[in-house]
């Protein structure tokens, strides 16, 4: 034998994977005058994702396929972030997009995740790879931001600070894992819906901007253990969400009483988040979850993990 090899054979395609964002502190300010909120948050990325895979078709367009977590109900064109992710990097590049774009979904649509902005950071990275575009961060910064308020975290994954409408990144560096229980529902809550029930619920004076993230900023940076960080997760749409869908309120006390160190409403909803001790603990509280009904889908989820651009 010589110890030649093979030559390699050609790339075929582009595989992303791209995890979902849960918000361990969502602290929501007034509307601003563009129709946002300006957010106070803590992003975290974990270990449930998408994968975005993207390979040449050979001739121009931009084709879309879907399978797993509710492939049936989203759209294959243009109303899919991921394309319109792809159809932004061939713009940003100058030439006619040609790829056939798959979307394997784990994360639930709809759920308070973002799964979309997740597809669309995926997008715009499988892309310009595929593509052979070079492209620096300032600018994929701002094609996601154009995308949405979530796609730029998407992007970086791993654990930050968001401002502004919630695209002006901080990374924090976190200094450990932490253990979730994500209790799905068969509902699902429209992001801007839950806004405006936010605003609803403050003209009757129910609900604050909780602006100040120092405390849990500290905690991760700390790596402090899952009981502290229970007692310092926060959400300004919990209530919100729970008012548009009020079974959740059931499904968060039912993890408490099986054991859960804390229930937390993920975004906009209608997720549940639980936090468990360590990974034991996790594998146990999820069992008993499951037994106990009234989630569409149980999954175990650790984090910080990192995004597809870190
Ligand atoms: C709830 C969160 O997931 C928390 O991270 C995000 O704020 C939502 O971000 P997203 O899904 O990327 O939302 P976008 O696509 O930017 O905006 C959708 C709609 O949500 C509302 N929206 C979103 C972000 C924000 N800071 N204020 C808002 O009021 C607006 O009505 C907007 O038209
Ligand atoms: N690739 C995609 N995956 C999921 N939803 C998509 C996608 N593209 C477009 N959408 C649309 O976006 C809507 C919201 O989906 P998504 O799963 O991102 O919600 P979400 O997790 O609540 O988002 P967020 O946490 O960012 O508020 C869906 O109802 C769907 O019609």
């Amino acid at each position: 034998m010589t110890g030649q090899t093979a030559p390699a054979a050609p790339p075929v395609g582009v595989a992303v994977d791209v995890p979902a964002k849960i918000n361990p502190h969502l602290g929501v300010g007034d509307a601003r005058a563009d129709g946002y909120h300006a957010l106070s948050t803590v992003y975290q990325a974990i270990s449930l994702h998408d994968t975005v895979t993207a390979e040449r078709r050979g001739e121009p367009g931009i084709e879309i396929t879907i399978s797993g977590e509710g492939a049936g109900e989203l759209p294959t064109d243009e109303g899919n972030l991921a394309y319109k992710a792809a159809k932004l990097i061939a713009l940003y590049a100058g030439i006619e997009p040609d790829v056939k774009l798959h979307l394997n979904k784990r994360i639930p649509v709809a759920g308070g995740l973002a799964g979309g902005s997740a597809d669309a950071a995926g997008a715009l990275i499988a892309c310009s790879r595929l593509w052979d575009v070079e492209i620096g961060d300032a600018e994929l910064h701002r094609l996601a931001a154009g995308l949405g308020s979530d796609v730029p975290f998407c992007l970086k994954g791993g654990t930050a600070i968001g401002t502004g409408r919630g695209e002006e990144l901080t990374p924090v560096a976190a200094k450990g894992t932490w253990h979730w229980v994500v209790a799905t529902t068969d509902t699902q809550i429209s992001t801007p819906e839950c806004y405006k029930e936010v605003d609803r619920l403050r003209e009757d004076g129910i609900g604050r901007f909780s602006s100040d993230v120092d405390q849990i900023v500290r905690a991760f940076e700390t790596g402090a253990d899952a009981d502290s960080l229970a007692r310092l997760l926060v959400n300004d749409m919990e209530a919100a969400a729970v008012s548009l869908r009020p079974q959740l309120a059931s499904l968060m006390h039912g993890g408490l009483e099986e054991g859960a160190l804390t229930a937390h409403v993920s975004g906009s909803g209608p997720t549940v988040l639980f936090l468990a001790d360590d990974v034991k603990h996790a594998v146990a509280l999820a069992r008993r979850i499951r037994m106990r009904g009234g989630a569409r889908s149980v999954h175990l989820a650790h984090g910080p993990v990192p995004g597809p651009a870190a």
